[in-house]
Order: structure tokens, then sequence, then C-alpha cells
């Protein structure tokens, strides 16, 4: 940290012109060679914030106060994209040490540990997912105060089949409640609920929920909840090469054509305008992503909580956005 630090003062202090009162938050400054600091005025900074592009801030929304490293050759285009994707919420909702230009997008959770819960309290099983769903609402209620804008969540694998009937009955009748609860708030707090999974294998009345409340919800534009539901990474990947498949050999597109753009395309999490998760998080200290989003993963921070699902709250959820937000993220440069 220290030597990040010194490094940091010796490389790029000298580029900025601030006056002597003024304060510098420096976050961990890696040196990024062919990178430049900008000040997104001409006017001098009360304070200045550094904000490091694909670091620690993957959304960096230049303001007035703040400057910003980027790639000589990339910045004009940088700025665009920047200004663009700028969240609307101001910093005062967010707790303090979180940061709104370094907020994750889409927030990704594996939500486990609900059976031990119960099972640590000599509770039916049932008991530990209907605390589960409490720990959901929270977190959803978190993610719209604090400005994130997708969240996924692995409520039921392809595996979960496979579990005794009783339970996994138990779980549909409370996606069907969940679903149904939805499908009334969310269209009151303008919240867009969508299911990736093979909701073919759900039951009939389930299924017809999910296309109802997909239906409409679908133009909510606040905020975004993805269901995985009857859903696995190889499933997704093994349904888009079908699709794909299909476009060939009907002769819509050629061999040559398939590439990780039009992969994505086919995809569950087409259904979202930020299909990549920027944080994923799994509860209950497993170290695994158990077959979850493989595609999509392919660049996100990960976090794991001791926490088991049920007992995750706003506190669990702080230190795992804190954490989201001290890391430099690479995407493999
Ligand atoms: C409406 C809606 C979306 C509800 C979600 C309900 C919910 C919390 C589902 C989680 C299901 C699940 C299989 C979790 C894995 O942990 P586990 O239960 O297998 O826990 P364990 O690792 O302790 O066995």
């Amino acid at each position: 940290m220290v030597e990040t630090l010194t490094m940091v003062f010796s490389l790029r202090f000298s580029s900025l012109s601030l006056p002597p009162h003024n304060t510098i938050t420096l976050y961990t400054l890696p040196h990024v060679p062919n990178h430049r600091l900008r000040s997104t005025s001409n006017v001098s900074p009360p304070s200045s914030t550094l904000l490091i592009k694909h670091s620690l801030c993957p959304c960096a929304a230049p303001t007035q106060q703040q400057h910003l490293l980027v790639p000589e050759e990339e910045e004009e285009e940088e700025e665009l994209k920047c200004i663009n994707e700028a969240p609307s919420l101001e910093n005062d909702s967010l707790p303090p040490g979180l940061r709104r230009e370094c907020m994750p997008r889409h927030v990704a959770v594996i939500m486990d540990g609900n059976r031990r819960w119960a099972r640590l309290r000599d509770l039916p099983v049932g008991s530990g997912y209907e605390a589960g769903v409490k720990s959901l609402k929270t977190l959803i209620e978190l993610c719209c105060k604090w400005g994130i804008r997708v969240l996924t969540v692995f409520a039921f694998s392809t595996d979960n089949w496979f579990r005794p009937k009783v339970e996994v009955e138990f779980l549909m009748s409370l996606f069907e409640g969940g679903v149904k609860d939805g499908m009334g708030s969310s269209l009151r707090e303008n919240i867009r609920i969508s299911v990736i999974g093979d909701i073919s294998k759900l039951p009939k009345s389930l299924e017809e929920l999910i296309i109802n409340v997909e239906e409409s919800t679908k133009n909510n534009s606040q905020f975004q909840l993805i269901v995985a539901v009857s859903y696995s990474g190889r499933y997704d990947l093994v349904q888009a090469c079908q699709r794909i498949a299909m476009k060939v050999k009907d002769g819509i597109i050629e061999l040559n054509d398939v590439n990780e753009s039009l992969i994505e395309q086919d995809l569950e999490t087409n259904c979202t305008d930020f299909p990549y998760p920027d944080l994923l998080i799994r509860t209950s200290g497993e170290l695994r992503i158990s077959n979850f989003m493989l595609w999509q993963l392919a660049y996100t921070e990960l976090f794991f909580a001791q926490s088991l699902w049920p007992d995750f709250g706003e506190a669990d959820f702080l230190e795992a956005l804190q954490s989201f937000q001290r890391r430099w993220r690479r995407y493999g440069e």
C-alpha cells in the first residue's frame, strides 16, 4: 500500500494543479502506462477525487469535481461512455464509505445456507427458505435505495430438482407466492422482474404467472430483479448453442458469423441491458460458483460471505460493496 501510494505521488502528483487546501482522495492506484489524468472541467475543483478507469470505478461517472485516469488514445470515447452510464442518484442516499461513481450496476447472489440456518435452530427446512425470502426482500430494498440497477439471484438450480419432492414443492409454492406478491409491489415501485432458466419444467400455474409478470413489468426501468429458476450456467450455454445451431441450419447466419456477441444475444441474460454481473456474492462460506452464470461471470468480482443467507443483511451487503470498491478491475489488461 505504502509502495503504491509513493508511486502514485511520484508519478501523478505533478499532473494535478490544485490549490494547497484541496484534499485528494487516493484509492489504491496502480501505475497505468499510457494513461493520464484529465480534469473534466476547466474550473479548479474545491476538492478532487481520483477515479481510476477499469479499476475501483467500474462505472466512473465524471462530475465537475472529478479527475479521470484515462488511456490517452481512448480519451474522448471514454468520456462519452462514462457520462451515458452515470447513475442519477446522489451520494447522500449511500451509507458512509460507499462512492456513487464506483457502485456495481449488476450484483448477482448465490443465496446459500438456508437449510443450515433452519437446522441450526431445529426448525423445518421450509423455515430456512422463508427466512431467505425476507433477506431477499431486504436486499432488493437496499439495491433500489443505493442505485444498483440489476440484481440476479440463484433461486433454484437444475440440480435442485433432485432434492426431496416435498422440499421442491415447498420451494415452488414459495416462488409462486413471491411472484404474486412481487407483481403488485414491482408495478408500484418501477421494478422489472425477469426469470432465467427452463421455466417449462415448472408447475404450469407458476410458468403462466412468470410469463405474466415479465410482460406486465417489462417497461419498468428503475431496477431489474432477475430470478434464476431451474437454471444453470451450462443449461444457458446449451440452449444458446441450440438456438445458434438452428439459425445456421435455417441459413439465417453462417458458421463464421458465430462470435462472442452473437452468443451473448442468445443467452438468457439477453433480458437485461447489463448482462455481466460486476459483483457476485455467495453466502455461507462456500467458495464455489456452482454452475451459475458461467459465461457472464468471466470478469465478475467475487465476494464470499460467512453469513448464512437468512442472516445476510445490510451490514454484510455494505461489506461486500466496500470490498468491491477497493478492487482494481483489469479485465485481463
Ligand atoms: C421468491 C423467491 C425468489 C424466493 C427465493 C427463496 C430462496 C431463498 C431460495 C434459495 C434456494 C436454494 C436452493 C438455496 C441454496 O441453499 P440451501 O437452501 O441449499 O442451503 P444449504 O446449503 O444450507 O443446504
